[in-house]
C-alpha cells in the first residue's frame, strides 16, 4: 500500500495553468498538488500534454519563441511563482532537473558529466567536486560499475547505465524535483528495472515528476498519478485509488484499456 501515512507536504503546486504554442492551446486549466518526496505520475494518450505539461516545471520551452504560459506553478517553500517574468530560468533548471527518454549523456567523460552542472554553477573546489559526482553516481547505483573508469567516455556505457548516468548527472547539484519523461521507453526490460527500483530509492531525498506511457509502471512507482486527455486534467488522486477505483469514466475507461 502506497498511500501515504505520515502528512503530506506541498513541494510544487500547479494553478489555473494553461500553455500556448503559439495559437495552439496545449494545457487547459490544469490545476493539482505535487507532493514533497513522492513520485507523482502524469499520463494519458499520445498527444495529451504530458512532455508539454513535465517540460513547464523547468522553463524548457522560454528556449523557443510564441510559446506562453498563463497561471502558476508554486514551488515550496519559498513560495515562488517559477513561471514569473522575473525567475531566471536556469536558476529554475538548477533547483528542477530533467532526465529524458533517450539516455543523452553529453561527449565528455563519466566523470564530467556529473561534474558538469557543478562547474556551470561556478564550482571550482576539486575535492568537492569529487565529493559531488562520487555521491551523485552512488545515489544513482552507478558508482561500483563506474569508478575505477571514470574517464572513459559516457557513451561507452550500456544504454540504462547511461540512463542512470544522466540521473547522477541530474541529482549533483542537488535539485528539489526530478523531471523523468519516458525514463524507460528506449530500454531494455532489465535496465528498466533497475531505473524503476532507482526511482522509488531516489524519492527519500527528491520529489519525482515522470511522465509514462506505461500504466504498469505508473501503478507500480508512483504515489500520485495525474490523468490527462486533450490538455486537461481529467483526475488526480492516490495511485492506488485512481488505479482501482477511478471518479471519472474517462479515467476508468483508458486505464481499462477500452480507449487510448
Ligand atoms: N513544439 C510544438 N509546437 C506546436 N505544437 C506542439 C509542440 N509540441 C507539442 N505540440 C502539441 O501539443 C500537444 C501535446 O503534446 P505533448 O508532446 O505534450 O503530448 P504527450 O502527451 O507528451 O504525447 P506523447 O505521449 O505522444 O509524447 C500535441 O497536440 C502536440 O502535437
Amino acid at each position: 500500500m502506497k498511500t501515504p501515512a505520515t502528512p503530506l507536504a506541498l513541494k510544487s503546486e500547479v494553478r489555473d495553468f494553461n500553455f500556448h504554442y503559439g495559437q495552439f492551446h496545449a494545457l487547459k486549466g490544469i490545476s493539482f498538488p505535487v507532493y514533497d518526496k513522492k513520485v507523482t505520475a502524469l499520463i494519458g494518450p499520445s498527444g495529451c500534454g504530458k512532455s508539454t505539461l513535465l517540460r513547464s516545471f523547468n522553463r524548457m520551452h522560454d528556449l523557443y519563441p510564441g510559446n506562453r504560459y498563463a497561471g502558476e506553478i508554486r514551488l515550496y517553500p519559498d513560495n515562488t511563482n517559477l513561471l514569473a517574468a522575473d525567475v531566471d530560468p536556469i536558476e529554475v533548471r538548477m533547483r528542477i532537473s530533467m532526465v529524458f527518454q533517450k539516455p543523452n549523456p553529453f561527449p565528455k567523460s563519466i566523470y564530467e558529466n556529473v561534474a558538469y552542472g557543478l562547474r556551470v554553477r561556478g564550482e571550482k573546489n576539486r575535492t568537492v567536486i569529487d565529493g559531488k559526482v562520487e555521491q551523485a553516481l552512488k545515489d544513482a547505483a552507478l558508482w561500483d560499475e563506474v569508478k575505477h573508469r571514470l574517464d572513459e567516455l559516457g557513451a561507452n556505457l550500456s544504454g540504462g547505465q547511461q540512463q542512470r548516468l544522466c540521473i547522477a548527472r541530474a541529482l549533483a547539484t542537488d535539485p528539489e524535483i526530478i523531471l523523468f519523461d519516458e525514463p524507460t521507453s528506449a530500454l531494455d526490460p532489465i535496465a528498466t528495472a533497475s531505473i524503476e527500483e532507482l526511482v522509488t530509492e531516489l524519492k527519500d531525498k527528491v520529489t519525482i515528476l515522470i511522465v509514462t506511457h506505461n500504466m504498469q509502471q505508473a501503478a507500480r512507482i508512483s504515489d500520485f498519478t495525474a490523468y490527462m486527455y486533450l490538455g486537461e486534467l481529467v483526475e488526480f488522486g492516490v495511485t492506488d485509488e485512481l488505479f482501482l477505483k477511478p471518479k471519472k469514466k474517462e479515467t476508468e475507461d483508458y486505464i481499462t484499456g477500452r480507449f487510448g
